[in-house]
């Protein structure tokens, strides 16, 4: 029997696979809904001679453009995307989202941020009414301490993320800490935003509250 979820996920992925056009530069998120679209890039690079190039957010994410055929470029050659596809742990009626389960936000948000529309691709079980996860946070760790003794003063509860079959923290692909802080209810999810970024040794955060505008939302299984 087929999951529902993993339905609507599939689903998600297609429509947004099928808003990108011949000649397109596609920023490529992480995670099992992306993976989805990835493969639908795949199909219609195959069956339509589809010709485009991706910019992967995460080594697992070059891996799976690999496999299905997805031709790769970089932001030094592309600075500029035409859009990104990317999944989401939490969205907000106005589009204010938190991600980073998968601890890819930093090149996540730097890759929305360099595409002109940035379409995310969820299930209705991401739709929230207010943000309330915990956000994970990329930390030098040189700086985890002092890191941490600032969230605790923004009324934040950090704690480190671990391994699992691995002892000790989460390295990112960009060699770093996470840590995930809860702040209860968000209030104001950009003004948290900057705030947690304005912190020494703070890389990027989950919130992702400043690119409402250029973002559309896909909810698998709803048209
Ligand atoms: O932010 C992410 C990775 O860092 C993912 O996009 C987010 O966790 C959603 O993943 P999935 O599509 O597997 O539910």
């Amino acid at each position: 029997m087929s999951d529902p979820v993993v339905e609507a996920k599939r689903d998600a992925g297609i429509r947004a696979a099928d808003m990108v056009k011949d000649g397109m530069v596609v920023g490529l998120g992480t995670g099992s809904t992306v993976f989805f679209a990835m493969e639908r890039l795949g199909e219609r690079i195959r069956s339509e001679n589809l010709h485009i190039f991706g910019v992967p957010t995460s080594n697992q994410t070059a891996m799976r453009a690999e496999e299905y055929g997805i031709p790769l470029t970089t932001l030094t050659l592309h600075p500029k995307l035409d859009l990104a596809i990317d999944g989401a742990d939490q969205v907000d009626p106005k589009k204010r989202m938190i991600k980073g389960r998968g601890a890819a936000h930093l090149r996540e948000k730097v890759v929305a941020d360099a595409a002109n529309q940035f379409v995310v691709v969820i299930d209705a079980g991401k739709e929230v009414a207010g943000l309330d996860a915990a956000v994970p946070i990329e930390v030098l760790p040189f700086a985890y301490g002092s890191v941490v003794r600032r969230l605790q003063e923004l009324g934040g509860e950090p704690v480190m993320r671990n391994g699992v079959k691995k002892d000790g923290p989460v390295i990112s692909d960009n060699g770093n800490y996470v840590i995930d802080c809860a702040f209860g209810a968000v209030a104001d999810p950009a003004g948290l935003e900057t705030a947690i970024n304005a912190i020494p040794g703070v890389l990027g955060n989950g919130i992702f509250a400043r690119m409402t505008e250029k973002t559309v939302v896909i909810v698998g299984g709803r048209k």
